[in-house]
């Protein structure tokens, strides 16, 4: 890590500053809408919404499917923000620059956040369609450095050393699958393990066959970060992958 590529508390502290004066609105929930699933946002009520190019400090968001916008309402009687569009390592963005929505939300004063992406399936019970509530990452970027906490520690957010063994929470996991009970689509969902790669090449059949050995479930690049950030500065987290595609696996199945 390069010192160019720290951020201080007080850059974060002036976006936070700054959204605060545009806005009313104080969410307790800060949502990263993944992949095509930006239309989440559209459905907050009372809206007051910002280009990311018009936020001082803000990453510019580059990936097709990913607005660039956040999103400020009300969703269920509780104030959210969303973001309508999230930063990649692949993009090229710092690792910090990525997760840096992440700590301004906590400067906010949210408390909760909820992490969604698109990701692969290496799991034989995940098809298409179906929802994985994730109950644990393999952060390979992180395993070798590449890890938005590198660097001089900011004691105002967090420890040097966090831990991370129970960084998406057993509750909210609990309550989401009793509630996709309640709405009868528990069938579309299970738990499952998330794993980031750097990407943005989608895996070749060796790679997919060890991270199937490995344990892992479904595979996507992008969450790990934020949720290492997230956990870090305290805040709670949830996190659903959305199952678009089933990775190749076998060689008699690829093209
Ligand atoms: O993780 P999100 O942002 O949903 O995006 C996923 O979809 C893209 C690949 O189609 C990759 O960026 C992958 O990480
Ligand atoms: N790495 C990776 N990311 C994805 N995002 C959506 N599908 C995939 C996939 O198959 N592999």
């Amino acid at each position: 890590m390069h010192s160019k590529d720290q951020i201080s508390h007080d850059e974060y502290q002036k976006t936070a500053d700054w959204l605060m004066s545009q806005t009313k609105h104080r969410p307790q929930v800060a949502i990263i809408c993944g992949s095509g699933l930006g239309m989440l946002a559209d459905t907050l009520k009372c809206q007051d919404s910002f280009a990311y190019s018009d936020i001082p400090g803000f990453p510019q968001s580059t990936v097709q499917g990913h607005a660039g916008r956040l999103v400020f309402g009300e969703l269920k009687g509780k104030t959210c923000v969303c973001m309508q569009g999230r930063f990649h390592m692949y993009e090229g963005h710092s690792l910090l620059k990525t997760t840096f929505p992440v700590r301004v939300f906590k400067l906010l004063g949210v408390e909760t956040l909820i992490v969604t992406n698109a990701a692969g399936s290496l799991a034989d019970g995940l098809q298409p369609g179906d929802i994985m509530i994730i109950k644990d990452h393999v952060n390979f970027p992180g395993l070798v450095g590449l890890n938005p906490l590198c660097g001089p520690n900011d004691d105002k957010f967090g420890p040097r050393f966090p831990a991370m063994s129970g960084c998406y929470d057993k509750n909210l996991r609990c309550q989401a699958m009793e509630i996709a009970k309640q709405l009868g689509v528990a069938g579309l969902m299970q738990e499952g393990v998330y794993a980031m790669v750097g990407g943005p090449n989608f895996e070749t059949i060796a790679e997919a066959r060890l991270l199937h050995r490995l344990g892992v479930d479904a595979v996507g690049m992008s969450t790990a970060p934020e949720v290492v950030v997230a956990t870090h500065c305290g805040l709670r987290v949830f996190g659903l992958s959305l199952i678009t595609n089933k990775v190749v696996k076998s060689y008699e199945d690829s093209v």
